[in-house]
């Protein structure tokens, strides 16, 4: 199975995010993010660093555009920081800010390499989250300046548009668990947040349709197949509410303009006051024209009568990433599958996949096997995807190179590039690189 196997057609990319890669934290007016100020405040992040660096990207992205290049991908997934280009968040633009993104949109193009452009990738600007951040339905008006202003900036020249990347950590992630910026711990904020989020991205894809612009938009939700431990109701039920906690409760609003009504029956339960603006959650579904899928780990539960969701995860047996998520290539073929099944038909793209890895330099080498073995599974399962009918249009790895991984730092490695972080952000190529770089040529086969 080789490259010309896929559709002729196909997309086959990396994924980066700006406050992960660019640095330049506070350069050139940009304004301070939610992440700038989670980073900086002590013990949320695993290894003590922040994104104030990160990969220099922001001075590099002509080197990276290089790598990209010589790996031979067609496409490149990026985000925008928007408090670069409203270092309010709203109101005063800043012009070097919308330079910067002008230049490396010139220069993917210039070397045949489409964008595609997430809006929003975490990185909310300070101000905003002051007034309460995506609690507050003032910060959804700001997104659609913010949406507004990059789709006369740059809708000429990038045909793919990405409102939001993975609602679900926007959310609950962050105002639920509060493992990521802002770090609240409330699930009636949380929910509250997924609200207007996906309210926001309804009106975003009205106001790009009202453009008439030439490209394409949709949104970036990370899936997981969910699977009962055993066959017993129990976790059968358990199942089912996770299923709707994870990937329902985003899939079924912009899809179907609703919410899941097996989980908003329990949160109306527990928040009456919830139901008030449920209803207004219709506004999500305008139509797409494509969705992005997240894909890493399936996610295995039994009952908990503890749990609100019924349900607790299980780790089961099998080889897991550094991220220790369970291994199942499987499961990207299965949630491809399932979306056109029950939400289709709709073009997909893979956003993301990829892995972390323990990753060494020996003698000037990193002989990521590991992550070749991860790739060619996930590609083949992708395909089986595409021979089952799914249109499936293009593949993201997860990531062009080692980033600013979040709550873990630096201490995760998910690029087809090693950053060396010691020896003046070196970008030095994975075995995994040249793998891909292979692959792409078509000098490879995934058997
Ligand atoms: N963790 N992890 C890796 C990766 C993260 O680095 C991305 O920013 C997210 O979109 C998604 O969570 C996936």
């Amino acid at each position: 199975m080789k490259r010309e196997m896929f559709p002729s057609d196909f997309l086959w990319g990396v994924a980066t995010a700006s406050y992960q890669i660019e640095g330049a934290y506070n350069e050139d007016g940009k304004g301070e993010s939610i992440w700038d100020r989670f980073a900086h405040t002590p013990g949320k992040i695993k290894d003590g660093t922040t994104g104030d660096v990160a990969c220099d990207h922001y001075h590099r992205y002509r080197e990276d555009i290089a790598l990209l290049k010589e790996l031979g991908v067609n496409s490149y997934r990026f985000s925008v920081s928007w408090p670069r280009i409203f270092p309010c968040g709203k109101g005063e633009v800043n012009q070097k800010g919308l330079d910067f993104y002008n230049a490396l949109v010139d220069e993917l193009l210039k070397q045949g390499i489409k964008p595609l452009l997430t809006l929003y990738h975490w990185d909310l600007p300070q101000p905003l989250q002051f007034h309460g951040g995506w609690t507050n339905t003032d910060t959804v008006q700001a997104f659609l300046e913010y949406a507004m202003l990059l789709f006369k900036t740059l809708g000429d020249r990038v045909e793919l548009w990405a409102t939001f990347n993975e609602p679900w950590c926007i959310s609950f992630l962050s105002h639920e668990l509060g493992e990521h910026a802002p770090g609240i711990k409330d699930r009636r904020t949380a929910l509250q947040v997924a609200h207007n989020v996906l309210v926001a991205h309804g009106k975003a894809v009205k106001a790009f349709r009202g453009k008439n612009l030439p490209g394409k938009i949709g949104i970036v939700l990370n899936l997981y197949p969910v699977h009962p431990l055993s066959e017993s109701e129990q976790d059968k039920e358990a199942a089912t509410l996770s299923d709707c906690y994870r990937n329902r409760w985003f899939l079924d609003p912009v899809f179907k303009g609703k919410y899941p009504e097996e989980l908003l029956s329990v949160y109306q339960k527990l928040y009456g006051d919830f139901a008030k603006d449920y209803e207004s959650i219709q506004v999500a579904s305008e139509k797409m024209d494509f969705l992005g899928v997240n894909y890493y780990s399936r996610e295995v539960v039994s009952y908990d009568p503890k749990s609100i969701l019924k349900s607790k995860t299980v780790k089961v047996e099998g080889k897991r990433t550094d991220m220790d998520w369970e291994i199942y290539p499987q499961g990207i073929q299965e949630i491809l599958v399932r979306i056109n099944r029950e939400y289709g038909p709709i073009d997909l793209y893979v956003t993301e996949n990829g892995a972390a890895f323990k990753d060494e330099m020996k003698n000037g080498k990193i002989q990521d096997y590991e992550r070749i073995d991860f790739l060619k599974e996930h590609f083949k399962n992708t395909y089986y995807a595409i021979q089952q009918g799914v249109p499936v249009k293009g593949y993201f790895v997860w990531s062009l190179m080692d980033n600013f991984e979040w709550a873990h730092g630096y201490s995760k490695r998910f690029g087809l590039f090693y950053v060396d972080y010691n020896d003046n952000l070196k970008r030095i190529p994975k075995e995994s690189a040249r793998w891909f770089k292979k692959f792409l040529n078509n000098e490879i086969s995934l058997e």
